[in-house]
């Protein structure tokens, strides 16, 4: 395979404003100018050749380019339509022998083509769910090297082509959270992924019960995957640089920690623990148990102190109280059976 050149500072910029993209707060558009953060992130990602991988913002195609190197067949889910029609005409100029095949929206039905012009107002207005647009690029023997998916990723529920092993993103910050989370969520063939996040969102990715940065994203990231804060990576290498530095998350998808209980069940508790951070659990958790009775009740039963606070308990926890909440739930009644 002929090598692969990855962007630079001057191309970045060049290929922006060519296209005049100026780049959103709105939509987290800070790009990666130094190849070397590049390749570190695929290198940390554990990429593999002909693996298929998922990313989410490829923006200018920075990182696409990176993952397209290590041999990785991408799928691109990108919010900006401008930005998403750059992408192939970008990749098909840095990668040999890759043509932009086919506009494919056959492949998966119910979706439909986007206005590809860019609303004047996009910087000042929040993203709106909008229908999707694929494009493809193959290489000579028919591969589907990289697939452009042109939609919000926060609603997109499947991807076309075969399903992605890992999740490889420079996040936007705006909903960087959010995206990790549904992405964990809808796509349970994920079984590692490398974020760039916001270093302080990092933290709390990756805190333990009990450290000052623990919290709901911490937990409910738990619930997937393991997560691990695996460098800082400064300003400087964005442009337009943003206000604070950024780290990079390693994930390791795990089984659920209770089969018995659903995933909905647990994060109710988690939101309710952390919404009055400083309170015990047993009243925390009165609102979702009905009383703090019942909530005392549950917390021992899960083989917890009523007295501790969300923040010192794991998801194991979490979702220990949610099955015993549950036990303690009268069963509704049937169609046709009346309540006493
Ligand atoms: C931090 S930039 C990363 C760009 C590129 N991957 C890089 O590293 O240079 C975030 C990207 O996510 C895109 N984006 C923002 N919100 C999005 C959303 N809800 N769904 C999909 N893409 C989104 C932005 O347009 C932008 O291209």
């Amino acid at each position: 395979m002929s090598a692969i050149t990855l962007l630079g500072p001057a191309e970045i910029r060049a290929l922006a404003e060519r296209a005049g993209v100026r780049p959103t707060k709105t939509l987290g558009q800070n790009f990666v100018l130094d190849a070397g953060t590049v390749r570190k992130i695929v290198r940390q990602a554990d990429v593999v050749a002909g693996e298929r991988v998922v990313e989410v913002g490829p923006g200018l195609g920075s990182l696409t380019l990176g993952l397209l190197e290590a041999g990785a067949d991408v799928v691109a889910v990108e919010i900006d339509p401008v930005l998403a029609r750059l992408l192939p005409q970008t990749v098909a100029a840095h990668v040999p022998g890759l043509t932009v095949a086919d506009a494919d929206e056959s492949r998966l039905a119910g979706l439909s083509v986007v206005d590809e012009s860019r609303p004047a107002d996009l910087a000042d207005t929040a993203p709106h769910p909008a229908p999707s647009r694929t494009v493809v690029l193959r290489d000579a023997d028919g591969r589907a090297r990289l697939t452009v998916v042109t939609q919000d990723a926060l609603t997109v529920t499947a991807l076309p082509g075969p399903p992605p092993t890992a999740l490889v993103a420079n996040l936007p910050y705006n909903v960087s959270v959010p995206v990790l989370l549904t992405f964990l969520e809808r796509f349970d063939s994920l079984e590692r992924g490398l974020v760039m996040v916001q270093a302080e969102v990092a933290d709390r990715l990756a805190a333990p019960p009990g450290s000052r940065t623990y919290g709901i994203p911490s937990a409910k990231v738990a619930w997937y995957a393991s997560a691990r804060r695996t460098a800082t990576v400064g300003r400087a290498v964005f442009w337009p640089a943003p206000h604070v530095d950024s780290a990079l998350v390693r994930l390791d998808r795990r089984e659920p920690p209770a089969a018995t209980v659903s995933r909905q069940d647990v994060f109710a508790v988690v939101d309710a623990a952390f919404a009055q951070r400083r309170k015990m659990l047993r009243s925390a958790l009165a609102g979702v148990a009905g009383s703090s009775a019942a909530a005392e009740q549950a917390v021992r039963a899960a083989g917890l102190d009523p007295q501790v606070r969300g923040e010192q308990v794991d998801v194991v926890g979490f979702a220990r109280i949610a099955e015993a909440l549950g036990a303690a739930r009268p069963a509704t009644p049937g169609p046709g059976t009346v309540a006493p």
